[in-house]
């Protein structure tokens, strides 16, 4: 189709236009006549602009979808007012695979079909994840210029080798936290943390009333900064900050926005810069020598780069977020999920069971049970599969990438497609995890057998531990038919999150240990109500809910003096 052809075929009123230019020479003066073809112009360019765009767009491009109203801003302002929902509205009106945005100079790419995920996140030769997120993550934890210049260098290997900060830290953490013996120290220091505080915080027959939120927030806080930041962490130094880190990750999108944040986003902002100045001092006292390995050789890799001591303890904050931002969303809805519904928590708690060891303590005055987490993974098909069902609806954060080389993407059934350099692709996670094409009929419902399977041979979900024991029924990576790329809680390709194994293990055995030693109920006694999803935000994380209900723990009857561990 020629160009001409394609602008024939456009969305814009010719006639309106030819009639406005042909009548305009009768109906107007001279300067009339200016002044008139001045604003007409104007108006033409603002209101199809987007279509003139699309008509000389390659025709291998995703297809660009114009705003119908305002071009260039519309988008945009759909995108921060819709939050991650806006893929799927604007999904559900073209049906495309993949498709086009005009975000103001820039083109947003947004990739709807799991088939066409796939190629996109295996080409990091021709993407790059921190070209996206490093303007990003600057404003969120206030780096410096000087710090920025040392990230930036070399960040795509565009010198031609792999040297650089950025590529020696994504290595070494993806390394850390690999299945190994360094990943199974730091879990199992983790696990029997969160027993120790779980021990201790509704002893004998004492209620707790708390916003379930903010039980798993004090407990993944503590727990996390103990076992990744080791004895010293600034949390523990300065047991206030457990409360800014929430303040400030609540305010996270205001104090990203960079504008006058001391004014328009000042709680956020002080929590931020209390945390920051406690970790430069864990810094600066080298409170890292006695961290976990992941932490060490972490800040050996930021001062060795030339960071200064006050940025490498910023540099903590983001990593800060990544270990507990995401963990205790999923851990809130996990325990919703299953405490919202009696019939699932009665067979989560026979199922864990088998898993529970049980003996006297050393002065044998008092019963001692042990869950072992490496059992939970391979004999409660119900617990992994609960887990991965709960990730899969409230995880909707876009893998996001820069297109740094121009490339054309292939998948089957698919034509190719041209990704120009300079592209920003969102791989819409919120709206591939609910598609009834991809998970089947009751892709926008709650079922915690989905990732169930009969057969004795399927794939195990425990990849970091050894799986000699197989039960019936196994907790598959994916459902029959479901392509890989559709389950994208994680990210995927290069830099699909190197956390996952860590945070499976700690969220299976917090959750195990929850439904084992507590009864968790509404003020009245009664069972707790699920709350509403809130879809409509920005997303840094997983979703949140709409409002965080108010719970009363318990100590289960008859387990009143149990002291509990957890094993991995
Ligand atoms: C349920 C919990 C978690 C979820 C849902 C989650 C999700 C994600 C996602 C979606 C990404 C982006 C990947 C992409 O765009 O392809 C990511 C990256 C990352 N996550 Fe996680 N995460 C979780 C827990 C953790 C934990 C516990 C840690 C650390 C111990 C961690 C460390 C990281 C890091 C360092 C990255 C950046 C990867 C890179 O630079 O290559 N995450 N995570």
């Amino acid at each position: 189709m020629s160009y001409f052809s394609r602008l024939r075929a456009a969305n814009i009123p010719w006639l309106y236009h030819f009639t406005v230019l042909s009548c305009s020479p009768f109906l107007l003066h001279i300067s009339g006549i200016r002044t008139c073809l001045l604003l007409y112009m104007i108006l033409t360019i603002a209101l199809d602009a987007e279509e003139v765009l699309k008509a000389f767009q390659d025709p291998s491009e995703p297809p660009l979808i114009p705003h119908p109203y305002l071009p260039f801003l519309g988008h945009v302002i759909g995108m921060f007012w819709h939050g991650a929902k806006y893929f799927d509205i604007v999904n559900r009106k073209t049906q495309y695979p993949i498709f086009t945005l005009q975000t103001l100079n820039a083109r947003t790419i947004g990739v709807i079909s799991p088939q066409l995920a796939a190629p996109i996140q295996r080409a990091s030769k021709s993407t790059s994840f921190y070209g996206m997120i490093l303007e990003v993550t600057k404003r969120l934890v206030d780096f410096d210029e000087p710090s920025m210049k040392i990230i930036r260098w070399n960040l795509d290997d565009e010198l031609g080798h792999h040297e650089g900060l950025m590529n020696e830290s994504h290595d070494m953490v993806a390394s850390v936290l690999s299945p190994g013996p360094i990943l199974n120290q730091i879990s199992s220091t983790q696990l029997e943390k969160f027993a120790e505080l779980l021990n201790t915080m509704a002893p004998g027959s004492n209620l707790l009333s708390i916003s379930l939120m903010d039980f798993v927030k004090r407990v993944f806080t503590i727990a996390n900064a103990f076992t990744i930041y080791g004895p010293q962490n600034p949390f523990a130094m300065h047991p206030e900050l457990v409360q800014k880190f929430w303040d400030y990750e609540a305010g996270m999108i205001k104090v990203m926005a960079d504008i006058v944040p001391s004014i328009t986003a000042r709680k956020p902002w002080l929590a931020r810069k209390a945390i920051n100045a406690a970790l430069q001092e864990f810094i600066e006292k080298e409170h890292y020598r006695s961290a976990s390995p992941l932490i060490q050789k972490r800040v050996a890799i930021n001062l060795k780069h030339g960071l200064t001591t006050q940025m490498a303890g910023h540099a903590e904050l983001i990593l800060l977020f990544g270990i507990i931002g995401n963990a205790v969303p999923t851990t809130f809805w996990f325990l919703a999920n299953v405490y919202s519904n009696p019939d699932l928590l009665e067979q989560i708690r026979k199922e864990t069971s088998q898993a529970v060891l049980c003996s006297r303590n050393s002065d044998k005055s008092r019963k001692e049970k042990v869950i072992n987490v490496t059992k939970l993974k391979t004999m409660c098909p119900l617990l992994v599969s609960t887990y991965r069902e709960t990730l899969r609806l409230i995880g909707n954060l876009a893998s996001v990438r820069l297109v740094t080389n121009t490339h054309y993407i292939s998948a089957p059934g698919h034509p190719s497609y041209l990704l120009k350099k300079g592209s920003m692709i969102q791989i819409a996670a919120g709206v591939i995890h609910t598609s009834e094409s991809v998970w089947g009929a009751d892709a926008k419902t709650f079922n915690p057998t989905r990732f169930i399977s009969s057969t004795t041979s399927s794939e195990q979900f425990s990849s970091e531990t050894d799986a000699g024991v197989t039960a019936e029924k196994t907790a598959t990576q994916l459902p029959k038919n479901v392509p890989s790329a559709a389950y994208r809680a994680f990210g995927g390709g290069s830099v699909i999150c190197p956390g996952r194994h860590f945070a499976q293990s700690e969220i299976l055995g917090f959750v195990a240990l929850c439904v084992n030693m507590f009864d968790v109920t509404d003020g009245n006694g009664g069972v707790i109500d699920l709350p509403e999803k809130d879809d409509g935000r920005i997303p840094l994380s997983v979703m949140k809910p709409v409002k965080e209900p108010q719970v009363v723990i318990k100590r289960r009857e008859g387990e009143e003096d149990v002291i509990w561990r957890l094993e991995l």
